[in-house]
């Protein structure tokens, strides 16, 4: 039997950084998706490994069943309809396992990832041997969601495959969940983000589950309905950063400043709540659609601003952020920051010219230019081996 899944990622229009502390946010899946394949041998393959294939960087890891069993005998049995976190110590006996494998120093972030997985696999799936092949067409580590979109996609193919869940086998092509199924992939893959992130706020995983756009504020979820064309242009600025890294420093700014920080959370909040009003009011005409466009604008250059504050801005970003006001064009960082991917409005009457422009320039910068698409499906899984 085999199952495939795939989640979206997502970009942050905002209020990033400010919901790990309470504050409202903006985001929207897009239509770039990691793609998780989950298999069980049969009784003939006689195997007894637990597999895990990184396809894009052909990494494979793999561990004997009964190695998994012995390192993690403390934990009890696996109940996947129930998430659990993943205590202190239980994450100290996991990260034996995946040291097991000499990972590439190019490649250590990866060990995050894996350590999620055998998290989530053992917790959903207890101690079977199988076969799971990951791809992505995300770039990792650009806040694009890629973490979030991994854990979903591993959680949703492990709870097809499992006793919490009753599903349509014989269905061709890609399948949605129902509600509660869709809330259960969500719960476990909260806790595969938080071995990745340290402190997530879940709407990563929120948004990569349910798709749309959503408004996302301590841990509550309001779905939107946008009633206007969005284009972004999402440039990734190839500077490699850590989420987890990321957080914390908000955190310790934070620690530091509390009143100061309260005061930055509070304008953020406010600004995540006009992006979400502006974006479901009516326009009816080119003439409304440019007013929206105009105030979008302006509390995304406010909303970076405070992101600055925060202290996750980067001279990488700041570079995007000046090319594109040269074509009047407005940015902010989305994600965690620190480098990683920048969005710029591209109004709905701006010229084709000028978006060749604009991207030729930033191309020329090294940063790597690409419009998705916003606000799709969410997680959805396959049986078919077509699709
Ligand atoms: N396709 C994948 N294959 C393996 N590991 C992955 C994959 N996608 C994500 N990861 C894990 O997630 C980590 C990146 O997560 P991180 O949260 O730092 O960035 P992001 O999710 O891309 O950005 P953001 O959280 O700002 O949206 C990687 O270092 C790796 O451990
Ligand atoms: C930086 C952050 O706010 C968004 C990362 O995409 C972290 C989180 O909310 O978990
Ligand atoms: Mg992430």
């Amino acid at each position: 039997m085999e199952v495939r899944a795939r989640a979206p990622g997502k970009i942050i229009l905002a209020g990033e950084q400010a919901v790990v502390h309470g504050s409202t946010a903006v985001a929207a899946s897009i239509d770039l998706y990691t793609y998780v394949s989950l298999s069980f041998p049969t009784h003939s393959d006689n195997d007894d490994k637990l597999k895990l294939h990184f396809k894009d960087m052909d990494l494979e890891f793999s561990w004997p069943v009964g190695r998994i069993k012995a390192a993690l005998s403390k934990i009890g049995s696996n109940d996947s309809s129930s998430p659990k976190s993943c205590s202190p110590e239980t994450i100290k006996l996991i990260a034996t396992l995946v040291e097991e494998h000499n990972i590439p120093e190019a490649n250590i972030t990866l060990a995050a990832g894996v350590s999620a997985f055998l998290w989530l696999y053992t917790s959903i799936q207890g101690y079977k041997p199988a076969k799971v092949v990951i791809t992505s067409e995300l770039p990792l580590s650009s806040g694009l969601g890629s973490s979030s979109a991994l854990c979903v996609s591993l959680c949703a193919a492990l709870l097809a495959l499992s006793d919490s869940v009753n599903l349509d086998c014989s269905h061709q092509g890609w399948l949605m969940f129902g509600e509660n199924e869709l809330d259960l992939v969500n719960k476990w893959a909260f806790e595969g983000e938080k071995i990745i992130h340290g402190k997530p706020s879940g709407i990563d995983n929120t948004v990569s589950t349910y798709g749309n756009m959503i408004k996302f504020r301590s841990g509550e979820l309001t779905r939107l309905r946008s009633n206007m064309p969005l284009k972004m242009l999402i440039t990734n600025t190839k500077v490699g950063r850590n989420t987890k890294a990321l957080v914390a420093s908000v955190s310790e700014r934070t620690f530091r400043h509390p009143i100061a920080m309260a005061s930055v959370f509070k304008a953020v909040d406010s600004i995540s709540n006009e992006v979400a009003t502006i974006i479901q009011s009516p326009a009816h005409d080119d003439i409304a659609i440019t007013e929206k466009e105009d105030k979008l604008e302006e509390l995304m250059e406010m909303n970076q601003g405070l992101l600055q504050c925060m202290g996750v801005s980067h001279a990488s970003i700041e570079t995007v952020l000046r090319t594109t006001l040269k074509f009047k064009l407005a940015s902010k960082l989305t994600g965690a920051g620190g480098g990683g991917c920048v969005l710029t409005l591209l109004p709905t009457l701006l010229s084709g010219t000028v978006v060749d422009k604009v991207i030729a320039e930033l191309e020329a910068c090294g940063f790597q230019c690409l419009i998705a698409g916003i606000g799709g499906k969410g997680v959805q899984i396959c049986f078919d081996s077509l699709s």
